[in-house]
């Protein structure tokens, strides 16, 4: 079966810098793939070219088997890619209903039709379902300026699922999230990724909550993949354990 996302001899450099250095990876249909390494390893620059927010040095992207480099986030968002982002993207003036209709609408439409149309393409019925999904039911119609920093923190991620996406990169999902909410996000991650068999790939530094929601790890350091493979795997890998200790 073609992986969901190919990414192939993926390089990318800022002057000097090679921040991403020859890195191929693969994401399966429905995999919860980690990727974990180093602050200044190249998680993120990884998962900018991915999304189109950065234009990779060298090297191929595929989506689905499709060539993806060079589209735009928005385009890569009408093809299925979803994203969650390290830093909170709600609206705190809108509802957790009025932020899950926005990040959906995001997907449906151009502007023009969004502003004349309302056309509500089902995303009320998403929204409501979204809502139940992570647990928010109780504070659907509060302002998301009102919520705790964990419950904005479901709130985006349930964004990311608005437009039913095939794949969605979560960076850092449980930063700054505290202890008794972790393992509810969690489970809703890999309960939402099994109802939906949607693919994710996941930045998290929090090693304890990346070891159980991941099926497979991968292992960035000074922008190479040094390590791969299921958490018990990459947890005992010397190679790994020397990058972290050596950074
Ligand atoms: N826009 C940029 N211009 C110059 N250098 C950059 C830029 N973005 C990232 N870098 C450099 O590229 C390297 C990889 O950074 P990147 O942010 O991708 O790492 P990371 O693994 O995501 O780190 P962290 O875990 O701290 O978020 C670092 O050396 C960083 O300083």
């Amino acid at each position: 079966m073609t992986p969901v996302l190919q990414v192939s001899h993926l390089t990318k450099s800022f002057g000097g810098i090679q921040a991403v250095d020859d890195v191929s990876l693969e994401v399966r249909q429905g995999e919860i793939l980690g990727l974990i390494g180093p602050n200044g390893s190249g998680k993120s620059t990884l998962f900018n070219c991915i999304l189109g927010q950065l234009q990779a040095t060298a090297g191929e992207i595929r989506l689905d088997g499709e060539p993806i480099v060079g589209l735009r986030p928005s385009d890569l968002s009408r093809r299925g890619v979803g994203r969650t982002f390290q830093l909170l993207q709600v609206f705190p003036q809108l509802t957790v209903v009025e932020n899950l209709i926005v990040a959906g609408q995001e997907h449906v439409g151009s502007m023009w039709s969004r502003l004349v149309g309302r056309r509500d393409c089902g995303l009320t019925d998403r929204a409501r379902q979204m809502v139940d999904f992570f647990l928010l039911s109780h504070v659907a119609q509060e302002y998301a300026g009102n919520l705790s920093y964990g419950q904005q923190k479901l709130l985006d991620a349930a964004m990311a699922f608005m437009a039913e996406p095939r794949l969605v990169l979560l960076d850092e999902p449980a930063g700054g999230v505290n202890l008794t909410m972790l393992a509810g996000l969690r489970e809703r991650l890999i309960a939402i990724n099994a109802r939906e068999n949607v693919s994710f790939v996941v930045i998290e530094h929090n090693m304890e909550f990346v070891m159980g929601l991941c099926t497979r790890i991968l292992v960035l350091a000074e922008g190479r993949i040094i390590a791969e493979g299921t958490p018990d795997q990459v947890r005992r890998d010397p190679r790994v354990i020397e990058a972290y200790l050596g950074h």
